[in-house]
């Protein structure tokens, strides 16, 4: 161990819950090893502002449970630029910094690569974000609960849709990956699912999904129809799908957008473990003096990935989820 005397943390992009359970690990760990830990606000914003807070034991207590972040999360353009990590730099050497930690996704990583070339100490990234995007983990703080907001939120709509036998195209966050809408499809029992990995022409994909409405309901009848479509395939989204649908078929459907509601909420007992031991392990890789990684978790095993590993490798989807999916169940119930 090094004789490091204060680390700093922070959160950036897109907040995802289990994020304070990581604040509060990282903040009980450093306590254990004597180290104080400063929080920056408003992710790189407050880095370039000097928005600090040191953070007690005290304000971790009660957290693990709560979405969002306490030190709240912002997307800064700005630092970018090497003037931004350059002022950066400055910041963390004025306030005595010997680690910094940065909870986020891909977008906050290459932000703490960008950094490392101008301040030469220990960067570490955790992989915080709901898209469960980021390549050298098996799963990223935030995107159980992501799950289970959009599995609960689409059992509801079954329950409308049974009632009026209708279609309802459900869309999903992922960015530009499929992550939630596949597990979010497999654990609803949607009938059909729509993704960025597996369609890539959207003509085509639409005829196979007015086929497959059609030939269900040739055969059962009047019925609802499920179909969980990933955010950024379809332009203009489900409601121009739907209204593509309705115009041009005698089939009525509805759109749905579940948007924000996935980031929010009680992290999950798997998103406030996976923070848990996330925090810890970042904590001692920093106080060994290690640098440029993220620390992730596959198959039950911590690990360490270099960060650009983190974006310059595209993480796959379960590939015999997508074969269920596609495959097995690309027929009538
Ligand atoms: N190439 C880059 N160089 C420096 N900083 C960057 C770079 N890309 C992104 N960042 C910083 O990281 C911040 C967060 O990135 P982004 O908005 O892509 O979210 P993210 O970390 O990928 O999280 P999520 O995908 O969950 O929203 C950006 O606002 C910016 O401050
Ligand atoms: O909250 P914003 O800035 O609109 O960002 C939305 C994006 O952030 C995420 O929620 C997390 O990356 C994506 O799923 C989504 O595309």
């Amino acid at each position: 161990m090094t004789n490091m005397k204060r680390i700093a943390v922070l959160t950036s992009g897109g907040d995802a819950p289990g994020m304070n359970a990581c604040i509060r690990a990282i903040v009980l760990t450093a306590e254990h090893f004597n180290v104080s830990v400063i929080g920056f606000r408003h992710g790189y914003y407050g880095l370039l502002n000097s928005e600090h807070v040191e953070i007690s034991t005290d304000m971790v207590s009660n957290i693990i449970q709560n979405g969002g972040t306490i030190l709240h999360s912002a997307r800064c353009p700005e630092f970018k630029t090497e003037k931004a990590a350059l002022k950066a730099a400055n910041s963390l050497d004025a306030l005595g910094i010997d680690a910094l930690l940065v909870i986020g996704g891909d977008g906050s990583f290459h932000g703490a690569h960008h950094l490392q070339q101008y301040w030469h100490k220990p960067v570490i990234g955790l992989p915080g974000t709901i898209d469960n995007d980021i390549y050298g983990t098996d799963a990223t703080i935030g995107y159980f609960t992501a799950i289970e907001t959009a599995l609960d939120a689409i059992d509801k709509i079954r329950d409308t849709a049974d009632a009026f036998e209708r279609v309802f195209l459900i869309e999903v966050m992922g960015r530009h990956a499929g992550f939630i809408g596949l597990s979010a499809s497999i654990s609803s029992g949607a009938d059909q699912v729509l993704l960025p990995e597996i369609n890539n022409d959207n003509e085509a994909a639409f005829k196979n999904l007015v086929a497959r409405i059609e030939t269900t309901r040739e055969k059962k009848g009047q019925c609802s129809y499920i179909v969980v479509v990933a955010e950024n395939l379809w332009p203009g989204g489900v409601t121009a799908l739907a209204e593509k649908i309705n115009s041009e078929l005698s089939i009525e459907s509805r759109p749905v957008v579940l948007g924000h509601i996935q980031r929010g909420g009680s992290p999950s007992p798997q998103d406030r473990i996976l923070a848990t031991k996330l925090g810890a392990y970042a904590v001692e890789c920093a106080l060994q003096g290690k640098s440029g990684i993220m620390v992730g978790e596959q198959n039950q095993q911590l690990v360490e990935v270099s960060l650009p590993h983190t974006w310059q490798n595209q993480k796959p989807l379960d590939p015999y989820l997508v074969k269920i999916q596609t495959e097995f169940f690309d027929i009538l119930e």
